[in-house]
């Protein structure tokens, strides 16, 4: 580890850093036909490598600047975004391959889904040519992290809200002088899915994963899983969306998940002289349950660097 010699009596090590440019917001409108396509990105690129005589020096002659680093961001998208995913390889390679110290560094990016307004007046079924409304609720994002020549991807989304009004209960659980949850087999079950998975280092490599194609697949798995089978908890739930994903895609070695549970709690109908046979609920915000867990591949260690920095999952 590089070391300050200018005080031989306290020295200091430089430890883990990097840095580079936050939240850079890019939107990129491909406009060569009167039917646009629009790409709208976070983006956050850090570096890192040799930078020890800027900390201890004020030497800068390493320090690509985090305004060259939004630059590059920008400069890049001129030829289109792609997947978030590829983008950020691509900034990943260019930063390590143009400055010799720059060994690695993290990237990672957050993309806005638009989709068409619908346009009657332009007699056309399939939506705008130029006008879009955010789509749905869910937030992709993407991390990855280079460190030599291994290049990780982890992809994911927030806030994939869903909710299954049926084939839901918990029972069975262990009940002391505090309980008074009541057992239930027929409840709501309700949550905004965030999660996570990463890409084996191999399948990256070898170029073979369409990030965008996998992105869909894996979203409709999730909700397939949420959807599938009776659930005795949410963590039944994600064990089932969780399957889903790693039998369909042997390229993601692991999946996480962090998940509210969004409690709906029947309410008391007969000060008003009415039943209520499962239809009226009072959807409480808080507290909430909060339900997080991992899976991996049996043959996979469930510590990997590539995590570090992806917080709100266990
Ligand atoms: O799906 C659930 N999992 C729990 O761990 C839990 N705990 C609780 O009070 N309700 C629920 N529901």
């Amino acid at each position: 580890m590089a070391q300050n010699n200018s005080n031989e009596n306290t020295k200091i090590v430089l430890g883990k850093n990097q840095y580079g440019k936050a939240e850079v917001r890019v939107v990129k409108v491909t406009r060569d036909t009167d039917r646009h396509e629009i790409e709208d990105l976070s983006v956050t690129s850090q570096l890192r490598g040799d930078f020890d005589a800027a900390h201890f020096d004020g030497d800068n002659g390493h320090v690509v600047p985090t305004d060259t680093q939004k630059n590059t961001v920008f400069g890049f998208a001129r030829d289109g975004v792609g997947s978030p995913e590829q983008f950020l390889i691509r900034l990943a390679n260019h930063f390590t391959s143009e400055f010799g110290w720059v060994t690695g560094g993290r990237w990672e990016a957050e993309q806005y889904a638009w989709e068409r307004i619908s346009a009657p007046s332009q007699g056309k079924a399939e939506g705008h040519d130029h006008s879009f409304v955010r789509k749905g609720q869910e937030v992709r994002n993407a991390v990855v992290v280079k460190e030599g020549d291994t290049i990780q991807v982890i992809s994911g989304l927030n806030d994939l809200t869903v909710l299954k009004s049926t084939q839901s209960g918990f029972v069975g659980y262990p009940k002391d002088r505090f309980t008074t949850l009541e057992e239930t087999t027929d409840r709501i079950l309700a949550t905004d899915v965030s999660a996570r998975w990463r890409y084996s280092p191999e399948a990256i490599a070898n170029g073979s994963v369409d990030f965008n194609k996998s992105y869909d697949d894996v979203k409709a798995l999730l909700l397939e899983g949420f959807t599938e089978g009776y659930s005795y908890a949410l963590q039944h739930t994600l064990y089932g969306m969780a399957q889903k994903v790693l039998e369909a895609h042997p390229e993601i070695e692991e999946l996480r998940f962090s998940t509210p549970n969004k409690h709906h709690f029947l309410v008391d109908l007969t000060p008003f002289g009415l039943d209520n046979p499962n239809e009226v609920f009072y959807a409480a915000d808080r507290p909430y349950g909060l339900i997080e867990a991992n899976f991996q591949r049996e043959s996979i260690s469930a510590d990997n660097d590539a995590w570090d920095g992806i917080t709100g999952f266990c």
